[in-house]
């Protein structure tokens, strides 16, 4: 089994929370990028994004992708974004196994109306702009996600569940 594991998708599809999860089932070291670029930058997010802008983000992304993958075996948590921007997607699917969970935008919303804050790109929506918003930026991006080698579509997953699929990727 591969035991290099990058997850992807949208805001809100539940690579944090599945990602930290599988880790400690599958004893692997978990990294989640937005974690590691607000702990070394000491700022959340958003401060980052308003105070140094989404490039200088986007730049630390990347950086932090590449320097997690110089480990032997881990899980990464990706950001929303972190495969559509430079070569990260070529770069994933190079170093390991790429698993898109791909939840309904139904399923996101619901969870993103709860946590707007957190994300910049939509903290300043209101809630029936959300929706056409993710349909929108969810559409841009499908182009990188669908490189994946495997894609989870389920919207009620399980941890069994999820470590059967990505165990026969
Ligand atoms: N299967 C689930 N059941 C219930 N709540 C969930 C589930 N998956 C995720 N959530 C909740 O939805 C919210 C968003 O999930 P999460 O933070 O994992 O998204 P993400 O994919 O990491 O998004 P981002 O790209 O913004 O980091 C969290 O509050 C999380 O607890
Ligand atoms: O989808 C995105 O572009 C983002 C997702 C989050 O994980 C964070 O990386 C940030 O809020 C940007
Ligand atoms: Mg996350």
């Amino acid at each position: 089994m591969g035991r290099r594991i990058f997850l992807l998708g949208f805001m809100g599809a539940g690579k944090t929370y599945w990602g930290k999860q599988l880790a400690e089932h599958l004893g692997l070291p978990f990294y989640d990028i937005d974690e590691v670029i607000v702990e070394e930058e000491g700022m959340p997010v958003s401060d980052i994004f308003a105070e140094k802008g989404e490039d200088y983000f986007r730049m630390r992304e990347t950086e932090v992708l590449k320097d997690v993958s110089e480990q032997p075996e881990f899980l990464v948590s990706c950001g929303g974004g972190t495969p559509c921007f430079s070569d990260n997607m070529d770069w994933m699917n190079n170093q390991g196994i790429t698993v898109w969970i791909n939840p309904s935008i139904e399923t996101m919303v619901e969870r993103l109306q709860r946590k707007k804050y957190k994300r910049p790109l939509i903290q300043d929506l209101t809630d029936d702009d959300l929706s056409a918003f993710v349909e929108k930026k969810l559409n841009e991006r499908i182009q990188f996600y669908q490189l994946s080698q495997k894609i989870i579509t389920a919207d009620e997953l399980s941890l069994d569940y999820l470590i059967n699929e990505i165990t026969n990727a």
